[in-house]
């Protein structure tokens, strides 16, 4: 183990905190949104899934109608149920053990608003799909299909802008020089990385897309993003020897974020700087729009139907899984309250997985919160430092700022940002293209 001295956890606990605000105000939202959800759709959820489904919303709601008041009134959390035979990706042994470890520990039970802000936001979901998972025709139901869809749909023009550049690049790629490869594949990680700025959580479900072609607004974002190893990336990047260019891609958001990422391991792909990739989705409705392994393939068929450089980009990605050069990868870790640090103690697979490949990207905000443990880091604190154990292959963090800590930065820098926008590190305005090669 390193010899890292940590600072305190972003905590709830801190009254006035992005924290404190998020469990009091931003949480009950969304909960609220998927009570009324599940109340309002009852009868056409019961002609979907039959008639037990009706009774099942009417329970599903009293549970999470009980849970939202144990928030509220900051109360015990609860062991999850226990197990849960019919879900491959059960995971509550591992939640039931994060709350009897947090009992050893502080010798009380966690609660909403003492436990850490990573514990109690990610407990939410957790209870959310277990709500759901007592009620045997709504066990698989997600209570955020429909948002996380519509978000894509709305997304349209955003999305034809980028699979048109997708296939004018890819159709020229014999022809460019280096330099001009470089500062496409450049450009396509600002793309993903400008996708992470919206996401239906930090918008407690309310609407949320991408409605402009981002490409244009490129050159003007630039100066927000506050680290930007792009061109050690790129260094990375063509140095991996040709046999071993695996790419591993814990994603993020579904909708717009999903068809960036998609857009830029295209490219990726066709210039041969990447030759298989490894995709690791959620496999529990997460944190409102996180893609499951279904909205990905619902994707991917959505986009395959359209006429056009969407459709003939998405046959290729159908292609890609098809044949086995792209692979979705399951795994219950993403979805426990743990950060990464954890990884190799409790999913030892999933860390040696990892470990194989050259390149690990992990997109958006959360991804970032569990690399660097979701603690009060100064902001000058060393990228490799505040992974602290976690070290698995070089990893790229893509993200932008909405209220986890933010590392890496020259001493002074956050000062100077905060005397332009005070908000900067919650707001999603300033991003992060940041690479540890722990060497
Ligand atoms: O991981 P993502 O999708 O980029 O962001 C998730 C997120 O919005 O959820 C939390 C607020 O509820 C924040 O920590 C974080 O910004
Ligand atoms: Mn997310």
């Amino acid at each position: 183990m390193m010899d890292v001295s940590h600072p305190p956890v972003l905590s709830p606990s801190n009254i006035g905190s992005f924290a404190y605000l998020t469990v009091k105000d931003r949480l009950p939202v969304i909960l609220t949104r998927v009570i009324d959800y599940l109340y309002r759709e009852r009868i056409s959820l019961g002609l979907k899934y039959g008639e037990a489904a009706q009774e099942g919303c009417k329970e599903v709601v009293s549970r999470l109608s009980q849970m939202k008041n144990e928030m509220q009134t900051n109360k015990d959390f609860q062991l999850l149920w226990s197990p849960q035979p019919n879900n491959p990706y059960d995971d509550s042994e591992i939640w039931n053990q994060q709350f009897e470890s947090y009992v050893s520990t502080y010798g009380v039970s966690p609660k909403w608003f003492a436990a850490s802000w990573l514990y109690a936001e990610c407990y939410m979901y957790a209870r959310i799909h277990e709500a759901l998972y007592l009620c045997d025709p709504l066990r698989d139901f997600d209570p955020f299909e429909e948002q996380k869809q519509k978000s894509l749909v709305d997304s349209q023009i955003a999305v034809e802008a980028l699979t048109d550049k997708v296939s004018s690049i890819c159709s020229a790629l014999s022809s460019h020089t280096q330099d001009q490869l470089k500062q496409h594949v450049l450009k396509f990680f600002e793309v993903s990385l400008w996708g992470n700025k919206c996401d239906l959580s930090i918008s407690s479900g309310g609407e949320c897309c991408q409605a402009e072609d981002v490409f244009s607004s490129l050159e003007k974002l630039r100066s927000n993003i506050i680290v930007n190893d792009s061109n050690m990336l790129w260094q990375l990047l063509i140095s991996l020897p040709e046999d071993q260019r695996d790419i591993a891609l814990v994603l993020d958001n579904a909708g717009f974020e999903l068809i960036s990422d998609l857009c830029l391991m295209t490219i990726l792909m066709e210039a041969g700087l990447t030759t298989s990739l490894t995709l690791y989705p959620k496999t529990r409705p997460w944190f409102v729009s996180d893609a499951l392994e279904k909205d990905l393939r619902w994707t991917v068929d959505k986009l395959r139907s359209n006429s056009g450089s969407g459709g003939q980009i998405a046959t290729k990605w159908s292609s890609y899984l098809s044949d086995g050069r792209w692979k979705i990868c399951n795994s219950k870790f993403w979805t426990t309250g743990y950060d990464y640090a954890e990884m190799s103690k409790l999913s030892p697979d999933l860390y040696s997985q990892l470990s194989k490949a050259s390149l690990i990207i992990f997109k958006g905000d959360l991804n970032y919160r569990k690399l660097t443990g979701d603690l009060e880091w100064p902001t000058d604190t060393k990228f490799e430092y505040a992974l602290q154990d976690f070290r698995p292959t070089p990893l790229l963090a893509v993200r932008t700022a909405k209220g986890g800590p933010v590392v890496g930065l020259l001493p002074g820098q956050s000062k100077t940002i905060s005397s332009v926008d005070r908000d900067w590190n919650i707001n999603g305005d300033y991003g992060m293209i940041q690479l540890c090669t722990f060497s």
